[in-house]
């Protein structure tokens, strides 16, 4: 099921939250430097399976490898270690420390990896300039509109070149007009620096800056490992029960 270059795979992944399952039977693997988008309707384990494959949640049956650690059998405090230094995470909020700058926020898992104050800082300037929000960068949280937030929480994922930046609804905050500039601007960033990305969402759009697209239906996934932009399961596709991560075909935009 795994491919053998996937940095990131999990294979037959249950989980129950509180006795209701949340995801059956769930394979599916991530290249370095690959976008794949993760579909489905509100419900269907969207954010279960990124927290499962970011090791914040243990599955309850199956497992989870990331470059060659087995994420679901490593004691709590060195899974997050590794979450800490070789992952990203944007939420569908911008959850930013509100006494810190932007530029502080951005650099924080820099700073909590040891980096030096100056190095830290300049990284997280690079970043947000390529968000477009290099502006803010001393501005605090509370200063600043939603949208900025978001893009700040957005650097503060990949500033310290994680390998993986799990991304669950970050445009749910945004505008429409602000929601294609932040997929892309953390699409683009992630490609060129080769970190993967995984993306959860429920709209087109999603599935649109990926290369590839999982959907999931009732935690199940129902799709054959099409291309990202390809309609699947719950988007008109036919549902054709569980598949593994194989199917994938690169068909990235030029952004
Ligand atoms: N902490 C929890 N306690 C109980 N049930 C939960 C919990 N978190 C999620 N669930 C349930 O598990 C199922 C999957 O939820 P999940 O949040 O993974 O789906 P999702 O596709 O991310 O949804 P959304 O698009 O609304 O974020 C849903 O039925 C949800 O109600």
């Amino acid at each position: 099921m795994d491919a053998p270059e996937d940095l990131l795979w999990a294979r037959g992944l249950h989980y129950e939250h509180e006795g209701s399952p949340a995801l059956l039977d769930v394979s599916v693997g991530v290249r370095e430097g690959e976008v794949l988008a993760v579909t489905g309707a509100r419900g269907c384990g969207k954010s279960t399976l990124l927290d499962c494959l970011s090791g914040r949640l243990v599955p309850g049956r199956g497992e989870v490898w990331f470059d060659g650690v087995p994420l679901h059998t490593l004691p709590a405090p060195a899974r997050e270690r590794l979450r800490r230094r070789r992952f990203g995470w944007v939420g569908d909020e911008p959850r930013l420390l509100p006494e810190l700058t932007a530029w502080e926020n951005a650099a924080l898992p820099l700073l909590l990896a040891g980096r030096g104050r100056r190095a830290a800082r300049r990284a997280a300037y690079e970043w947000l300039d390529r968000l477009d929000v290099g502006g803010c960068a001393r501005s605090l949280p509370g200063a600043l509109p939603q949208s900025q937030r978001q893009r700040v929480a957005v650097a503060r994922a990949l500033a310290h070149s994680p390998a993986v930046v799990f991304a669950d609804e970050p445009t749910a905050p945004l505008h429409r007009a602000d929601r294609a500039q932040v997929l892309r601007a953390l699409t683009a960033a992630a490609r060129t620096h080769r970190i993967a990305v995984v993306l959860a969402g429920h709209d087109e759009q999603t599935a649109r800056v990926a290369d590839r697209r999982i959907t999931l239906v009732d935690g199940r996934r129902t799709d054959a490992g099409e291309p990202a932009g390809e309609p699947a399961g719950v988007f008109g596709g036919t549902a054709s029960g569980t598949a593994g991560p194989e199917g994938r075909t690169a068909c990235s935009l030029s952004v």
